[in-house]
């Protein structure tokens, strides 16, 4: 990557150049979408113990003061990807804003604030069924079926089979019960590495994204992300390009074969993980401060 120039030369696509060209003819009015696990944090077995790529946070700072804005949008809580990725009380970031549960809620760097509707109803009882259902599966033998279940401050609730002796038989196992109880409850499930989530409908991160876009007037946008849960905001990019919006689309790529493939298929630069984000990242803060 490196220089501005070797940063124009890379996108795969027709659409990814003009993307990028554009982004770059005028960044103060362009705004980064970011995905927050498998794209600023390397993905781990313990969904906890996630933390930002190094370099992450310094990247972010030296080319958030340079755009519109620079936004997050992960399927984890707002708290806990402001929490994991370190974006507190940061200076240079003040202009961050992390858009957690895909789009439900929102916090802003500026005001330190979470905006959080009410816990949609189902999600309790759901999560109360799940030991039984997980137990009944057989995937967990004799160890303690809790460190699967990840509970996401009562919005939603994921399954996660990485830990198990089978992650992906697991997780196929587990697509169609766990599809049951989420319907029973009124909520969705959003598949993604080796996580099964159930959460409420309404909101996906090509909303959040769109909705986003339009609410601060951006001149282009580069969305970054990993997983399934991304191709909404894919979709969205791809849709603003339709309407005239410079955009580019970047895969992160670290994880292979977790069944995120089309999002390589689609993107116009791949890069390899989050240290690979980070060097974008860097290397557009370097091509936005040349900018005339
Ligand atoms: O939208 P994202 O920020 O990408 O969040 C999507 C899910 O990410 C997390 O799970 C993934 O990362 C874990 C930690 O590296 C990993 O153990 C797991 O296998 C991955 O699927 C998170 O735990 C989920 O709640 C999010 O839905």
């Amino acid at each position: 990557m490196g220089s501005p120039e070797n940063l124009l030369a890379q996108p795969m696509t027709e659409a990814g150049r003009a993307g990028l060209a554009g982004f770059l003819a005028r960044p103060a009015d362009a705004v980064v979408a970011l995905d927050f696990d498998g794209t600023l944090a390397g993905i781990v077995p313990d969904p906890e113990q996630a933390r930002a790529h190094p370099g992450v946070v310094q990247a972010l700072t030296r080319l958030a003061p340079l755009l519109r804005a620079v936004v997050v949008i992960t399927g984890r809580p707002a708290e806990t990807a402001v929490r994991l990725g370190g974006f507190t009380a940061v200076d240079g970031l003040d202009r961050l804003v992390v858009l957690g549960h895909y789009g439900a809620e929102r916090w802003e760097a500026a005001t330190g604030r979470i905006e959080a509707p009410a816990p949609p109803p189902g999600v309790a009882a759901a999560t109360a069924e799940l030991p039984g259902l997980l137990e009944r599966s057989g995937a967990w033998q004799d160890r303690p079926v809790d460190a699967a279940i990840e509970t996401k401050g009562g919005r939603a609730v994921a399954v996660h089979t990485r830990r198990t002796a089978d992650p992906q038989g697991t997780f196929e196992a587990l697509r169609a019960p766990l599809a049951a109880l989420a319907e029973r409850h009124g909520l969705i499930v959003e598949p993604g590495r080796f996580v099964l989530e159930l959460r409420p409908p309404g909101v996906d991160k090509g909303v959040a994204l769109t909705s986003y876009v339009r609410e601060v007037d951006a001149g282009a946008v580069l969305y970054a992300g990993d997983d399934l849960g991304d191709l909404a905001a894919y979709a969205a990019v791809d849709a603003l390009r339709a309407e005239g919006l410079p955009g580019v689309l970047v895969c992160s790529s670290a994880t292979v074969g977790e069944g995120a493939e089309e999002l390589a298929d689609r993107a116009d630069l791949v890069v390899p993980g989050p240290a690979g984000v980070v060097e974008l990242l860097t290397a557009l803060a370097e091509a936005a401060m040349q900018a005339p």
